[in-house]
């Protein structure tokens, strides 16, 4: 496999068309807590491959209660008997077959499920919930991602969220809030173990790094990221990060870091790839033209890069790097099933 990829890519064989013509759809999952952040950090896979390429599947609709039945019975979303796990498998199966499902929609603004709607699976499917990755799901996935925000910042994002465009009373919300951490620990934490990709998210660490005093100025959303990547010696593409090595020594030099770690997770090789600060965002925008350069999907990409140009460099940085591993196991699944790229491929 690991030399025909080489072979493949050499071949520069046009992404999106041959995910077109694939049998069957890639299944990429991400769990989760609630408000941890596996929307916006999948948004880079989104960007990079297209959003016409993309179903994405919550599984908040596979909940046995509704909002008002959850205050009576006192149950928690997390916990797995209070969710359809099963109905949810056979739709995953379904999805994975390429074919048409039923799915069932709980909708937040209103705390009631939805009609249900039918999905018919794009050439990337993308599931995301609290419990994607439990075991009986895990063969129907081709790549895997953990979001592991610390409490604070989860419950910061969540809390702001579940207020202002979810209808949540605050007070409520608060209490539930502390009843989480217990269902997070015993129920949704361990799905990190077998993630391909977790990504960890903290406030930022750099006014720690000063020397006697913070002088920098860090904007409000600035975090410190860690994605922990199995490493791989699969022979993908050199990516290239311009940085500007004068800027670093300027009077307005912003504060920004990275660094590469290989450590032990869980009993894994993993490394750890350290972001925070503020990336330099024409950095940024080299590396992500690279990136579309390699899938070759670049007027649309140019397209929603515009739209998006709100979203900070670091973020997008980050989204990229989630990225990047995927689209690498889907290169190589195309490369395993048709190494001259030229065929529809079985895989
Ligand atoms: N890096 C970030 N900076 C600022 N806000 C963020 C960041 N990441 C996520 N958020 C905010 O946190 C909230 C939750 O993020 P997101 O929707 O991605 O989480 P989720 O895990 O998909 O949530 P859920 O499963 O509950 O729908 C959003 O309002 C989002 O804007
Ligand atoms: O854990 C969650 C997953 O997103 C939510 O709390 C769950 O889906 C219920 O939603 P809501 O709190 O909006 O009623």
């Amino acid at each position: 496999m690991n030399e025909s990829i080489g072979g493949y890519l050499a071949g520069r064989v046009d992404l999106r068309e041959q995910l077109q013509h694939a049998e069957r759809p890639i299944m990429l999952a991400v769990a989760g807590d609630s408000g941890s952040g596996k929307t916006t950090y999948t948004h880079g896979i989104r960007r990079l491959i297209g959003n016409d390429m993309v179903t994405s599947i919550a599984l908040d609709g596979y909940h046995l209660e509704d909002r008002a039945q959850r205050r009576i019975s006192g149950r928690l979303p997390l916990d797995p008997s209070a969710n359809n796990l099963e109905l949810m498998h056979q739709h995953l199966s379904a999805l994975r077959r390429g074919e048409a499902v039923e799915i069932p929609i709980y909708n937040h603004s209103t705390g009631c499920f939805d009609s249900p709607q039918i999905v018919r699976p794009a050439p990337v499917v993308v599931v995301e919930g609290l419990h994607a990755l439990y075991d009986q799901n895990l063969p129907l996935f081709d790549f895997t991602l953990f979001v592991d925000s610390d409490r604070d910042v989860k419950w910061r994002w969540k809390f702001e969220r579940d207020v202002y465009f979810r209808g949540h009373n605050p007070s409520e919300l608060e209490n539930e809030i502390q009843r989480r951490d217990d269902a997070y620990k015993q129920w949704i934490d361990f799905q990190k173990t077998s993630a391909d990709v977790v990504i960890k998210i903290h406030d930022s660490h750099l006014s720690a790094l000063a020397h006697q005093h913070f002088d920098g100025s860090l904007p409000e959303n600035c975090y410190h990221m860690e994605i922990i990547v199995s490493p791989t010696d699969l022979p993908l593409p050199a990516l290239n990060l311009p940085v500007n090595l004068n800027g670093l020594t300027q009077l307005d030099a912003q504060p920004f870091m990275l660094a590469s770690v290989p450590s032990s997770y869980w009993g894994r090789k993993v490394n750890v790839i350290h972001v925070d600060g503020i990336m330099p965002s024409e950095a940024m925008q080299r590396l992500e033209d690279e990136i579309m350069e390699l899938t070759g999907i670049s007027a649309e990409v140019e397209r929603r890069s515009l739209i998006e140009a709100s979203q900070n460099s670091t973020m997008r940085f980050t989204q990229s790097l989630v990225a990047w591993p995927f689209l690498g196991r889907i290169w190589s699944l195309l490369a395993e099933s048709h190494p001259d790229g030229n065929e529809e491929f079985d895989i």
